[in-house]
């Protein structure tokens, strides 16, 4: 199926290429002026760009401002290369995406390596790459030295009739590739790795994801892609200097045209890039060329307000209506032919679908709550729910040591949140973690899922030392989590929720096989019928318990359960119990972090108390919950508040 996607998307590639090729090879045979294929090869210029800036910055979420820096390098490196060192232009270009890609790799070892370098952090950063780069090509004479460096022509091949053809078919190459690339990525397990980057960075490390890894090698696209389009901008503009590319004209222009676009899709900075384009050289045309960023800014203030998803999702929505829009307002504009020209018309035609594309309209209709099955329905644990086996077969021999902590400490400056825990854990156990708000209890979760490194102390699952693993690692050794605050990729559906975390768990799936085993985790939580949703459609209960299905699809030995019946009704508790059960029954070590003493009482075969970040009780809940330490400690100040 995949398969088959792909083969057919590439293959549309590679006859669009062929038909925009034919545009350059037979342009004077068919009538067509140069004009028109100068304003394409513009187009084609900032799809390549702006593609290259999604692929970081659209599909993983890390949004740079550092464009300038891969378009740049690829400029200098072609023209250094070309105008001082006469090396031929065919060289330079792939030379200029190399350096630009290990330019990109660089930044990305350094940002990337920082979980503190996100958001408007990693945006500052990649911001001062560029003006780093315009320094140094000003103050180094060997590579501008404040004069510009002067490219030379390049030789194009006797069979196109001008040096623009011979531009147009580069830039359609370099866009063509850009292009595939993108949408050969959204296709695959690294697009999904990257959507998931986006929405829920830490939640993906912890299913299995390998983020660094794919965010490196995401950069390094943007880099190959930018520096190979920048290469043929010098060879376009004749003469580079500092201010030409290493500027906020660039990033600005991709940014906008990928917002404009749709930052998700590969079809999005296409989009963009097409209309902002199109715009500009009217505005151009009509001698508003001052304009030009005075209109872009414009439009990007508006688009975060109107449309931050872009032009792609609302088009895919509206396709006809749109086409209607610009087959019409074109058609009468030149039928009328009282103004402008054809080039005017077409523009006012896609300004007009633009304008229907992205008209305000009805939400899209919320998917269908089928009523659950029978047995979802019922939220008391029934005979069978106890011996469905369920998705995940039993992961270690019943009484091996699986998770085995000795002396784990961790401070938080002054804060001695853990402070020389010592645990094991056996297989088949289903603990419960209790303590008063404060004694540890997340932090220790956060130990053994690697979100947190230990200040001092080991800890074993499985028989390997998990300390300084990154949780992607852990995660393939075997332990998952659930959050407190459920953290769902909420681009995705319930389903694919739950798929992503089989691509990437224990034993990988591709897409396709991994969705059909998706279902059989969510038949564990009883939300099958929900498969379709988006996690914004369904409520807090709801989102829980798919916190534990993807929990569950990596295949742990150990599921750690961080709070995950906070904020339920009793009727809800009843059922996550119900729940907790049919997981542990499929064989999967547990533990539970819950205040809930009943809830305690009732799943668990023992139980362990921290107080202050120390261990004050381990045993079965009868004994421990009559322990007159656990009592004084815990019970005092909090059971009776409660009425637990
Ligand atoms: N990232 C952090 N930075 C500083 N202090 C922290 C951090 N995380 C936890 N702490 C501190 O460590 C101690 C233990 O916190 P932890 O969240 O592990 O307790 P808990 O038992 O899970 O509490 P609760 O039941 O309220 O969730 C607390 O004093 C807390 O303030």
């Amino acid at each position: 199926m995949k398969g088959q996607v792909m083969a057919r998307g590439l293959g549309g590639f590679v006859l669009v290429f062929a038909v925009l090729a034919a545009l350059a090879l037979w342009r004077e045979d068919l009538g067509l002026p140069i004009f028109y294929l100068v304003l394409a090869s513009t187009a084609l210029f900032w799809i390549a760009q702006a593609t290259s800036w999604n692929v970081l910055s659209g599909y993983s979420g890390y949004f740079s401002f550092g464009q300038g820096a891969f378009v740049g390098v690829g400029a200098y490196t072609t023209a250094v290369l070309g105008g001082r060192h006469g090396v031929d232009f065919y060289l330079t270009v792939p030379v200029a995406a190399v350096f630009s890609a290990l330019l990109a790799l660089l930044v990305g070892g350094l940002a990337f390596r920082l979980r503190s370098f996100r958001g408007e952090i990693f945006a500052l950063l990649t911001l001062a790459v560029p003006f780093i780069l315009a320094a140094l090509a000003r103050v180094n004479s060997e590579i501008d030295g404040g004069q510009g460096v002067v490219v030379p022509v390049a030789e194009y091949p006797e069979w196109l009739a001008q040096f623009q053809d011979f531009l147009y078919l580069l830039n359609l190459i370099v866009a063509v590739a850009a292009v595939a690339a993108a949408f050969a990525i959204q296709h695959t397990r690294f697009g999904w790795a990257l959507a998931s980057i986006r929405d829920a960075e830490d939640v993906a490390e912890g299913l299995g994801v390998a983020t660094f890894r794919y965010k490196m090698q995401a950069i390094a696209v943007t880099g190959l892609i930018g520096g190979a389009a920048g290469s043929l901008f010098a060879l376009q503009i004749g003469f580079v200097t500092v201010e030409s590319v290493f500027g906020l004209t660039i990033p600005l222009f991709v940014i906008v045209m990928s917002v404009l676009g749709g930052r998700t899709h590969w079809v999005g900075p296409v989009l963009g890039a097409v209309v902002i384009v199109l715009i500009q050289d009217r505005l151009s045309a009509s001698g508003f060329e001052g304009w030009n960023l005075i209109v872009l800014g414009a439009i990007l203030a508006v688009l975060v307000v109107v449309a931050p998803d872009g032009l792609q999702a609302r088009l895919w929505r509206r396709p006809w209506q749109a086409a209607l829009a610009l087959v019409v307002v074109t058609g009468v504009l030149a039928v009328v032919d009282s103004w402008g020209g054809p080039l005017d018309w077409f523009v006012s035609g896609v300004l007009a679908a633009v304008a229907v594309v992205l008209w305000p309209g009805r939400a899209p209709t919320p998917v269908e709550r089928r009523p659950p099955t029978a047995a979802a329905a019922d939220p008391v644990e029934t005979e069978a729910d106890a011996v469905v086996p369920g998705p995940v077969p039993a992961q270690a021999e019943p009484g091996e040591v699986l998770v085995e902590c000795r002396e784990v400490a961790k401070s938080f400056g002054g804060v001695r949140a853990l402070d020389g825990v010592s645990l094991r854990i056996r297989a088949g156990e289903l603990v419960g973690l209790v303590g008063p708000n404060g004694s540890g209890k997340t932090t220790l979760v956060n130990l053994l899922s690697g979100a947190l490194r230990p200040t001092s102390g080991s800890i074993e699952v499985a028989g390997r030392d998990i300390v300084g693993l990154a949780p992607h690692r852990i995660a393939h050794v075997g332990v998952s989590r659930t959050h407190q605050i459920p953290k769902p990729f909420e681009s995705m559906t319930v389903r694919d929720n739950v798929a992503m975390a089989i691509m990437f768990g224990r034993s990988p799936r591709p897409l396709g096989p991994a969705r059909e085993e998706a279902e059989a985790c969510l038949d564990v939580v009883h939300l099958r019928h929900l498969a379709d949703a988006r996690p914004a459609e369904i409520n807090l209960h709801e989102r829980q318990l798919l916190e534990m299905a993807r929990a569950i699809a990596t295949k742990p030995k150990v599921l750690l359960l961080d709070e995950a019946l906070a904020g339920l009704n009793p009727a809800e508790i009843d059922a996550a119990v119900a729940v907790v059960r049919r997981i542990h029954a499929t064989g999967i070590t547990i533990v539970i972090v819950e205040h809930l003493l009943r809830v305690v009482n009732q799943l668990a075969t023992r139980v362990v108390v921290l107080n202050q970040g120390a261990l004050l009780a381990d045993g079965d809940p009868r004994t421990v919950m009559n322990d007159p330490d656990v009592i004084r400690a815990y019970l005092g100040r909090h059971a009776h508040a409660r009425g637990t």
